[in-house]
């Protein structure tokens, strides 16, 4: 087994992670980079090479795929110097400085770590959700809300929690009407979530309902949804869906050695990056449940940094 020495390990390759392994690199300390091969079915580069148009990341007038995004994202790593490993991160043993973060060929022995292992949103499956991802299904209705092919048209959420309600009240300003769709008689959404969406108008939901179908030609046209108490099939003729069922974010290979929330997201102090180990930093969707963006990711990877330059005394 090969073991690296290093001042910084960087874990994950969204824009946190690599935001983070600019500002290292810049700074001269030589980071190490772990982006992961297919670490919980997500491809190098993150979540943003599930889908197409990024269009409200700042510098880019005209959109950029989310791929190309990630690929330059990548390259500015390198530029300055990170070592970028394409190998998943399984161990990590932070009970001791320096921490020692383990793939299957090698021991990184580091000072500081910043994981950024992201999260990743939960999709459903069913005949034709695939076929039709990214061609009118997404998860991410904040993300993908404002394109064209949603735009007074209607629209689905499925989902019974504060995001669903979120999402569904977010897509009545582009969508001529929206459904959320149930499978149970009640919401587990806050009280005040869920009368936001209930009183408004553009909003209907269909209780005790699953989706069984989802068909269209180029795009998604409509769905076939059941009704589990009537056990009927109806059509619901609609532009866009939106899985609105959570995210799970990538801790299970930190095997307690941080605190986690009840959700497994990763614990920071607040207003900070700084985990339940001093010199372990989390950026990014695994210690955000909240505004999941990629902006919002590399700001807390270079944020993760600053605080590294002082506890190196840099
Ligand atoms: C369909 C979709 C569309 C979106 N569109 C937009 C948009 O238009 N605009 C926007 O701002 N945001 C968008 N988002 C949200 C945005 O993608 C996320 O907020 C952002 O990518 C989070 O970045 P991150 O750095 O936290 O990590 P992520 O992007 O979640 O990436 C984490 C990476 O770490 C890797 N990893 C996980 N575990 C390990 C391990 N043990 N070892 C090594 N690597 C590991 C993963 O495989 C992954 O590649 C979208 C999200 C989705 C799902």
């Amino acid at each position: 087994m090969e073991e690296i020495k290093t001042r910084v390990c960087i874990i994950g390759s969204g824009p946190a992670a690599h935001t983070a392994a600019i500002y290292a690199a810049r700074a001269e300390l030589k980071p190490i980079l772990f982006e992961g091969w297919m670490a919980n079915d997500i491809a190098p580069g993150g979540q943003l090479t599930t889908t197409t148009d990024v269009e409200n990341f700042p510098g880019f007038p005209e959109g950029i795929m989310g791929g190309e995004l990630m690929d330059r994202c990548r390259s500015q790593s390198l530029r300055f110097g990170t070592q970028v490993f394409t190998e998943t991160v399984n161990k990590v043993d932070f009970s001791s400085t320096p921490f020692k973060i383990t793939t299957d060929s090698k021991t990184v022995v580091a000072d500081t770590v910043v994981v950024a292992t992201g999260a990743v949103a939960k999709r459903l499956h069913f005949s034709g959700s695939d076929t039709f991802w990214n061609r009118g299904i997404s998860a991410c209705a904040v993300c993908d809300g404002a394109a064209p092919i949603f735009r007074n048209k209607p629209l689905a959420v499925i989902g019974g929690g504060d995001s669903a309600m979120e999402e569904a009240n977010f897509l009545t300003k582009y969508g001529s009407k929206v459904y959320i769709i149930h499978r149970r008689d009640t919401f587990r959404a806050s009280k005040i979530m869920q009368n936001r969406a209930l009183t408004n108008p553009k909003i209907e939901v269909l209780w005790n309902s699953v989706t069984e179908e989802a068909y269209g030609e180029r795009s998604l046209t409509g769905l076939k949804v059941r009704n589990m108490v009537t056990d009927e099939v109806s059509d619901l003729k609609v532009s866009g869906l939106f899985f609105a069922i959570g995210h799970e974010p990538a801790t299970k290979f930190l095997d307690g050695q941080l605190e986690l929330d009840s959700d497994g997201y990763v614990l920071t102090k607040p207003g900070t990056t700084q985990t339940s180990v001093r010199g372990v930093f989390a950026a990014g969707d695994v210690q955000d449940k909240k505004y999941r963006q990629a902006i919002t990711a590399a700001g807390t990877g270079s944020f993760s940094c600053f605080v590294i330059f002082v506890h190196l005394q840099f």
